[in-house]
């Protein structure tokens, strides 16, 4: 029988040789991977589309948002103290169906309640000038003639009919002032998010009528790409690491897919009470329903439909939570080995990791979970190199899944825990790692909380374990000083067109970025103004009125308004600088770096390899066009070595295929590290030592 046989027709032959026997098993498997490889890629499309859906959710939430500012401050203008207003909004959020989205705003019950929360809540806690809140009627407009009567007398509410604005990026608030000094109402977007259908009329409301608001439950954690829209304390809330004593620490959760990262990093939430139980119970009820169930704390950071349908983190997630001593910003890194490049964006960002491990046996194999992560292309391998060629030197090893290391059959082996910390710390040391000091390994589970906080009474792991807790390892980490005072570095993540302009999500990773900055946009060099400033990990807002108030510090994300900036000319990757030419970055397309070259690259890199750099959050080809030496420590080994194998160091010349935004290591560590790919093998990590001309010979000045 022929070898060349097409698989089509397999079926129809019974004389297979051995040899067709392994073409067909090698082709069966192709052809799994490519089925594999085509799901994956349809699960991207959708993402994608759903991030569209989620985009246009943010931005009615944004005009939500923005209405309710203007809510405030009418409301507050005729003397209804601001705290108790934003509390009935908050309250009135809490208590629909579907906190957050734009249709309920329409809902009669919504506007009865908010009614009822102003009227009341204001009632108890107006401010000494403004007085008791006298009451409210509704006309036929609905809140268009809520009635306030304090001592400026009755007033009514600037709203109107206009459409409110979809883009979500707007002007400041307006109105509030006018109505207090008697102007006859002026319209704004308010009456269209809030009142499209005539409620019937009702009477004035006696503010005792109702009990005082109690405080809002609505969960304080932003979702991917959402924020929280209360005004002034969010915006403070940007710069106030400072202020509260706690210093800031980007913190990314590595490992193996499902060995529990997203689980461990939203009990991590909860438990320092980001999350609420009403929330946690919602997840549950939704994970139960498309049979998930055990998922409600990984939903906590897995916002995307997407990611919540299949269980598996595809992007970043980010979310933001105190500890004892850090201002944590949390970033819960996707598994899968298809998801390495948005891996290497999130660790141009963190200062340090926690490494998650699964503990648990399984009883059909002689391996457990750990030792599946363990393998040659195990992710928990390649994200601890990754790691620590980007420049993370400490890590907390979250032992995880404790509750399933099963000793007999009891959970919380102790001899498992210290299996996976025999195998782990000699692999550490030898990739680098100062296990004595920068390595701690914890015993956790994150699915049913123990020793991420505290360990129960009960729990077998407190007859033999009495070391830290999760978060007491993550305390005793140390945050990288950060660059505030040198000019500023803000890395694009992303980017898409808005109203005339650009919004644009980014990474601030040295200096300041202020409201209303003139900024470039390298490489292409275009200049804008930014026009607002959303930092969504605290839910911080800003316009060009807050100008002095919100300032985006290294290790924040934000999302900026850019307004006259054609979208075609920002991509993932680009860095906005000072406007001022000697404080942008320098574009090269030349450079020379240290690589080290990782173990088990198969075909060695030779002079001339033609390979992938990832840095930041954008990709490039790269060609090694010269191979200066290998080293190890101050020792040359060879001088331009013809190749380079496994494990070897090497000083290298590289060219890029375009210009690039590029700084040296030593002026900025996010934009002077790499990581080297050859298809979906990670081959090495550099960091660039000296940029160089563009005719490769003539050493350039490094920028400022
Ligand atoms: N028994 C037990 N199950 C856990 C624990 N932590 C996570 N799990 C379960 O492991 C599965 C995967 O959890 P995730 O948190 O999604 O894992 P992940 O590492 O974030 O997955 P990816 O991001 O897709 O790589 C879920 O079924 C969780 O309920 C734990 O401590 N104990």
């Amino acid at each position: 029988m022929s070898r060349h046989r097409s698989v089509r027709n397999r079926q129809y032959s019974y004389d297979y040789d051995d040899d067709y026997y392994d073409e067909e098993e090698d082709l069966a498997s192709s052809y799994d991977e490519n089925a594999h490889r085509l799901q994956l890629q349809r699960e991207r499309e959708e993402l994608e589309r759903r991030r569209g859906e989620e985009q246009r959710r943010r931005e009615e939430g944004e005009a939500r948002g923005r209405a309710e500012e203007e809510l405030v401050a009418s409301v507050t203008s005729m003397g209804f103290a601001r705290a108790a207003v934003e509390r009935a909004l908050a309250d009135t959020h809490a208590r629909l169906s579907k906190p957050g989205s734009f249709g309920d705003a329409g809902d009669p019950a919504f506007q009865e309640r908010l009614l009822e929360r102003l009227t009341d809540g204001a009632g108890g806690e107006a401010d000494g000038a403004g007085g008791a809140a006298g009451g409210a009627s509704r006309g036929a407009s609905g809140l268009s003639v809520l009635v306030a009567s304090g001592p400026a007398g009755p007033a009514a509410l600037p709203f109107s009919s206009s459409p409110p604005r979809k883009g979500g990026w707007a002007d400041p608030p307006r109105g509030g002032p006018a109505a207090a000094a008697g102007t006859p109402p002026k319209r704004s977007s308010v009456v269209d998010l809030f009142s499209p259908a005539a409620p019937p009329p009702a009477q004035a409301r006696p503010a005792q009528a109702l009990p005082a608001p109690p405080p809002s439950k609505r969960s304080s954690l932003p979702a991917k790409g959402s924020h929280v829209l209360f005004g002034a304390s969010a915006l403070d809330a940007a710069d106030d690491a400072a202020s509260s004593g706690l210093s800031r620490l980007s913190l990314i959760v590595l490992g193996h897919v499902d060995h529990g990262k997203s689980t461990l990093a939203g009990r991590l939430l909860y438990a320092r009470k980001k999350v609420d139980e009403r929330t946690l119970r919602k997840h549950e009820q939704s994970c139960a329903a498309i049979g998930k169930a055990s998922f409600q704390f990984a939903w906590v950071m897995d916002t995307a439909e997407g990611e919540r349908e299949r269980g598996v983190t595809m992007e970043v997630g980010t979310a933001q939570v105190d500890t004892e001593r850090h201002k944590l910003t949390l970033l819960d890194a996707p598994g899968h080995q298809d998801f390495v490049p948005q891996v290497i964006a999130g660790l141009s960002c963190a200062d340090a990791a926690v490494l998650v491990v699964s503990a648990k046996t399984l009883t059909d194999s002689n391996q457990g979970e750990f030792e599946r992560g363990f393998i040659r292309d195990g992710q928990t391998t390649e994200h601890v190199l990754l790691g620590k060629g980007l420049g993370i030197n400490q890590i907390v090893v979250a032992v995880n899944k404790m509750d399933q290391a099963m000793e007999g059959e009891r959970g919380f082996s102790r001899a498992r825990f210290e299996e996976i910390c025999r195998t782990m710390t000699p692999y550490l040391a030898k990739k680098g790692f100062n296990v004595a000091k920068k390595v701690q390994f914890i015993p956790v589970s994150g699915l049913t909380g123990e020793n991420v906080e505290t360990v129960s009474p009960g729990c077998p792991l407190s007859s033999w374990y009495s070391g830290p807790t999760l978060l007491q390892a993550i305390d005793a980490l140390t945050p990288t000083p950060k660059d505030r005072e040198k000019s500023m570095r803000a890395i694009v993540t992303d980017a898409y067109a808005e109203r005339s302009g650009v919004a644009a999500r980014v990474r601030v990773v040295r200096g300041e970025l202020r409201i209303g900055e003139t900024v470039a946009i390298m490489p292409m060099g275009d200049v804008a103004t930014v026009g607002r400033i959303v930092v969504p990990s605290t839910g911080a807002i800003g316009t060009s009125s807050d100008a002095k108030r919100l300032v985006v510090l290294p290790g924040d994300a934000a999302e900026l308004y850019l307004p006259n900036v054609d979208v075609a000319r920002v991509a993932r990757g680009f860095v906005l600088t000072h406007s001022r030419e000697d404080l942008r970055i320098s574009v090269r397309r030349r450079f020379t770096a240290k690589i080290i070259v990782l173990d088990n690259i198969g075909t060695p890199i030779i002079k001339g390899s033609e390979l992938v750099m990832h840095m930041t959050a954008m990709e490039c080809p790269v060609v090694l066009y010269k191979l200066v030496k290998t080293f190890k420590g101050k020792e040359v080994l060879a001088e331009r070595p013809r190749i380079l194998t496994s494990g070897s160091t090497a000083e290298v010349k590289v060219v890029t295929k375009r210009g690039l935004c590029v700084e040296t290591f030593k002026e900025a560590r996010a934009l002077g590290r790499f990581v080297l790919r050859r298809g979906t093998q990670t081959v090495a990590m550099g960091v660039i030592d000296t940029l160089l001309a563009d005719d490769g010979k003539a050493e350039a000045a490094n920028a400022a």
